[in-house]
């Protein structure tokens, strides 16, 4: 048995009502020191899943006027006895209403704890509690709704069907090589191949689909470039406007600037440094090579923008040579007037997109084009296929695919069949660690430090 946790659930800062959540055989226990419910029973007495009004005790000091869920394992959050303490909202409230559950017997949570323990009491898989931490980072509607499929268990279904078809083929090689007059030069049944080729195929589908979900969950880091003048601010705004409902700004995690986020079809545009690239002359110069070069090399996506309308310059080809093909869109812009630039000189950029950012000409057309450009082509409706969003999902997916391919090469040397035994091994192993049947304290400890404090 594990001892009882106790952490605020809801956000630090004055709200309406603030959480203080206990897990642990001792919650109710606690609870009894310190509540006294207005209905007069005892707290032993309520019954599971209440929800209780009544008033915090320190001794004999009032603490706060409060409403407290009881409830009762192991149907739970976490599969223990769950108590929640709604206090009013506030710092230094909260703080209070934590250091009494505290000094009464339970141990402060450390982050992620709650989640954890519903993933070691077998209530959630670990994909399923990744899925909570995206859904607490989510930002746009698409990764949202990516993760609460996952949390339904939708990946987690996928990958113990895979394992089911491998232990398929397992049970087959225990059998030959426990009564070798089976032969184990005979071939593999037909079916039993067909599981092989379903557990590639879709290990191969789910990896590759990584690409598409890290974009959706963590965006696209977009530079737009050009010389003063050519439309930079405008092509912006003309961006925002076609998305206002779904524009969001939000504090920069990793520096604290403001990033400004535009969403084409669901995908995040994350725009670097905006104000830097937007506000100054020549951006070049002015925000010091160094940095402009860090924040092209670091950019998913350059959108390389030149004015039409006059014929090209040095500044646009010094722009030009700062950046890279690679992941270059070229955006031709003022084609309402009347066009004097020979792009010919500006061989980086592969796909030009013609608009006018004042007269909203080809905007939609632009976000279209600016969306197949991401997603190269290769992009599935999420909404109908799995996607995965999560490195260590890929790497482990990519070793069971790895694994398979090796078996199937064996198979095709016509080699004995015992061979294949061990690549299946690491493909059962490799998908086992995703659900986290295997897993290690050091990944564990990875994955919940990603929580809030609370969950
Ligand atoms: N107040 C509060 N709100 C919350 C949570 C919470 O823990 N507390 N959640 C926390 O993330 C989320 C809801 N998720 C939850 C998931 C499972 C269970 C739960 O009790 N599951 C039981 C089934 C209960 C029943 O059958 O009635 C189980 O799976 O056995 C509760 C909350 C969001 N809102
Ligand atoms: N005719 C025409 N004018 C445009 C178009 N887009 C922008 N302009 C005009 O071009 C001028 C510069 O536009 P901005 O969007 O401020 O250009 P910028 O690249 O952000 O400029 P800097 O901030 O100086 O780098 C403004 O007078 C705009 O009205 C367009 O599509 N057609
Ligand atoms: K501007």
């Amino acid at each position: 048995m594990f001892d009882t946790i106790a952490a605020i659930s809801t956000p630090r800062g004055e709200g309406g009502i603030g959480i203080v959540r206990m897990s642990g055989e001792d919650s109710i226990n606690i609870l009894s020191k310190i509540f006294r419910p207005i209905s007069k029973k005892k707290v032993e007495e309520l019954k599971n899943f209440t929800i209780n009004y009544g008033h915090l005790y320190s001794g004999v000091n009032l603490v706060d006027e409060v409403m407290v869920s009881i409830m009762k394992g192991p149907k739970t959050y976490t599969k223990e006895d769950i108590v929640e303490i709604n206090c009013h909202g506030g710092y230094l409230m909260t703080e209070k209403v934590l250091e009494l559950v505290l000094s009464n017997g339970a141990r402060i949570a450390e982050q992620g704890e709650f989640t954890r323990r519903a993933f070691m009491n077998g209530r959630l898989d670990l994909t399923q509690a990744e899925a909570v931490i995206d859904l607490i980072h989510g930002k746009t509607e698409r990764s949202l709704s990516l993760s609460l499929d996952q949390l339904r268990g939708d990946l987690k279904d996928q990958i113990l069907h895979l394992k089911k078809l491998l232990l398929d083929v397992v049970a087959h090689i225990n059998v030959v090589l426990d009564y070798p007059e089976e032969g184990i030069d005979d071939p593999l049944p037909e079916g039993l191949v067909g599981n092989l080729k379903e557990v590639l195929e879709t290990s191969d589908r789910l990896s590759a689909s990584y690409n598409q979900g890290k974009m959706i969950k963590e965006g696209v880091k977009t530079a737009i470039v050009g010389k003063p003048n050519v439309g930079k601010s405008s092509l912006l705004n003309s961006l925002l406007k076609e998305e206002r409902a779904i524009v969001t700004h939000i504090p920069g995690t990793t520096r604290d600037v403001i990033e400004e986020i535009i969403n084409i079809k669901g995908i995040p545009l994350i725009l670097a440094d905006t104000a830097g690239i937007r506000n100054t002359d020549d951006f070049i110069e002015n925000i010091g090579v160094e940095k402009s070069e860090k924040l092209l090399n670091d950019a998913d996506l350059i959108l390389f923008v030149v004015d039409g309308s006059r014929e090209l310059s040095e500044e646009d080809l010094r722009v030009h040579n700062s950046i890279h093909s690679e992941k270059v869109v070229g955006i031709l812009n003022k084609i309402d007037i009347e066009q004097k630039i020979d792009l010919s000189k500006l061989d980086k950029v592969g796909r030009w997109i013609e608009i006018s950012a004042k007269e909203n000409i080809g905007i939609a057309k632009m976000e279209e084009e600016i969306y197949s450009y991401i997603v190269s082509g290769k992009v599935e409706d999420s909404s109908q296929t799995l996607v995965i969003t999560n490195i260590r999902h890929r790497s482990a997916l990519v070793k069971t695919k790895e694994a398979i391919e090796n078996i199937f090469e064996t198979i095709n040397m016509g080699l004995p069949m015992d061979l294949i035994a061990v690549d299946l091994k690491e493909a059962l192993d490799a998908l086992s660690e995703v659900t986290g049947e295997i897993s290690s304290e050091d990944v564990l400890d990875h994955i919940f430090s990603n929580f809030c404090v609370g969950k």
